[in-house]
């Protein structure tokens, strides 16, 4: 077919009218989309528009008359005129063809466990994106259904198990795609945190009904979209842990009386890695002007012959440490973003030359293998963080701090922040765990030995989304004992425990957020914690926790670290 005459020819249905200020609007199927674009209609609700491209439009009509063609004319087309997988052998008729797709959103509705959470869902949703390359076969009309839904918020209801990763997330896109069509009751969404069925959201929207055409159900579910969508929101929610982790250090080393020489240009410039160049010229940024550190830019060696004359590796190689992480972690970003902008089912259409490819872009292997590396990065974040506090609860190690950072040491029976770091030691572990690979622990045999190899995408994905959260509760305690260490250490150089006086001017905000998360202000006459009586300390976690998972206060402290990460 000559491809001018697509574009001259074609007719499209109208958009539907969105209740949304095109101006502020993600536009889908003009250019690649990001992950912040991805979370931030996740998580802002951002609004999202289709493209009014009439090239793109035009591409996505001539995709859905090359499928009806090929069914009216009875060609063999896999999933289209043939059965699924490892039945592809058994032919169906032009009759049964519209059938056999409905069909298979039944049949796949078999998932298990609890239900993903509706930002993660919202992530998924931007499988509009894929079919806008006009590849897929699929309606405008129940691509344009898509963002329906996700400008009204309404989320379908997805299960947390069920897909092995391989021919895409069928299971869990199989709930998204019976609710767009409203095909029954036992399809739900959530609305405003209400559970409704689709038929009634449907109604809602003013939507009827849609019956699906030859291929839009392998289209829309033969795809990776629900563990693209969670893995861009848990790289977007890493990138943030990183720059705490970041504040973290800058004011643990505060805390312990750290040295910022090893951050010097001229060592990391005989060892240039990008990630390692990045962490040392930022941690001497957050060090600069603090009164807590010993200033050692210019060479000199502080040393009194009680301490050692340089700091321990894990205060000293903290470039070298975090310099592959924060390398490792871009590179994901960087993949998950080319998932993101994929079309990724089987069969794909060329519109352009009129064939059709019979290929495996649903294989998760990108999603499944960068979320086990993610996962990995998290549980050696936490060890090294682990690591720093282990030196600030110790004497012979924190130079000069109370054991375990207790803060009125005059009552004896106060021993300080010794529960706060065994749970943060019990955490720990877990994530080093979660840190596991499982995209290597796939079942050769799957549905009739037809996915005999598959990527456990998804599943990676929702272990990612665990392991975040879980470090979100760590980051919460790991912040506590910065805090109290700075505290402390500013009534060793000052005599008062203020530490906004003394601390470094780029860590004083995140600081008084910790402060402030939990209700307090600081104080010259005492620190975070003085009594252990005074506080429950599993309070303050959950506080901070939902601060950072909810991107608040804490997050905002940090924006200036986060901004530099890519
Ligand atoms: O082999 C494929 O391309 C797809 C397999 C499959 C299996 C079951 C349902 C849908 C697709």
């Amino acid at each position: 077919m000559d491809p001018q005459s697509l574009q001259k020819s074609k007719t499209f249905p109208s958009q539907l009218p969105l209740a949304c200020n095109p101006d502020s609007s993600i536009v889908v199927g003009d250019k690649s989309l990001t992950i912040n674009d991805v979370a931030n209609v996740a998580r802002n609700k951002a609004q999202v528009r289709l493209t009014e491209n009439s090239t793109v439009l035009q591409g996505v009509q001539a995709s859905c008359d090359y499928i009806n063609n090929a069914v009216e004319s009875s060609q063999p087309i896999y999933g289209v005129t043939t059965g699924f997988g490892g039945l592809a052998h058994i032919a169906i008729s032009p009759e049964q063809a519209s059938e056999l797709q409905t069909n298979l959103v039944w049949l796949m509705k078999s998932g298990a466990g609890q239900r993903l959470s509706p930002k993660d869902v919202r992530a998924a949703l931007l499988r509009a994106n894929s079919h806008m390359y006009g590849a897929s076969g699929i309606r405008l009309e129940l691509i344009q259904r898509i963002v329906i839904f996700l400008n009204a918020g309404v989320t379908p209801h997805v299960r947390e198990f069920g897909s092995i990763g391989a021919s895409g997330d069928l299971v869990p896109l199989s709930y998204v795609t019976g609710a767009l069509i409203g095909l029954d009751k036992s399809f739900t969404v959530d609305i405003n945190d209400q559970e409704i069925d689709a038929p009634t959201a449907l109604a809602l929207l003013g939507l009827p009904p849609l019956q699906l055409q030859p291929k839009e159900g392998l289209a829309m579910m033969n795809g990776t979209s629900v563990m693209t969508g969670i893995a861009a929101n848990c790289v977007y929610d890493v990138r943030t842990l990183l720059a705490l982790t970041m504040g973290v250090h800058a004011l643990i080393i505060q805390g312990l009386n750290g040295s910022n020489q090893s951050f010097h240009p001229f060592i990391h410039q005989k060892k240039p890695h990008p990630g390692q160049l990045w962490v040392a010229e930022s941690i001497i940024e957050l060090l600069a002007g603090s009164q807590l550190i010993r200033d050692e830019l210019d060479g000199t060696h502080e040393y009194h012959g009680k301490e050692l004359i340089q700091d321990r590796y894990s205060l000293r190689c903290l470039p070298q440490y975090l310099g592959p992480i924060i390398d490792g972690i871009e590179q994901i970003g960087k993949q998950i973003e080319t998932e993101i902008n994929s079309v990724t089912d089987n069969p794909l259409i060329d519109v352009y030359n009129q064939v059709s490819y019979h290929g495996g872009n649903f294989m998760g292997q990108y999603v499944g293998v960068s979320m086990d590396q993610l996962r990995y990065y998290i549980g050696i974040l936490a060890k090294h963080i682990d690591t720093q506090i282990a030196l600030l609860v110790t004497p012979e190690f924190s130079n000069g701090l109370a054991p375990s950072l207790v803060g009125n040491q005059s009552c004896k029976v106060n021993m300080g922040l010794k529960g706060l770091q065994i749970s943060g030691n019990s955490i720990m572990s877990l994530l080093t765990f979660y840190g596991n690979s499982i995209a290597d622990r796939f079942p050769t045999h799957a549905e009739q030995f037809n996915q005999n190899i598959n990527s456990q995408g998804f599943n990676s994905a929702t272990l990612a989304r665990r392991s975040v959260e879980i470090f979100q509760q760590y980051m919460a305690i790991a912040l506590m004992f910065g805090v109290q260490a700075v505290d402390l250490r500013t009534y060793e150089v000052a005599g008062h425990y203020d530490a906004r006086t003394c601390l470094s001017p780029a860590m004083t905000e995140l600081y008084s957020t910790v402060y402030k998360v939990v209700g307090k202000v600081p104080s010259s006459e005492r620190p975070y914690i003085w009594n252990d009586n005074e506080q429950s300390l599993d309070e303050y976690i959950a506080r901070i926790s939902v601060d950072i998972a909810t991107d608040g206060a804490i997050v905002q402290a940090v924006n200036q670290i986060t901004a530099k990460l890519k």
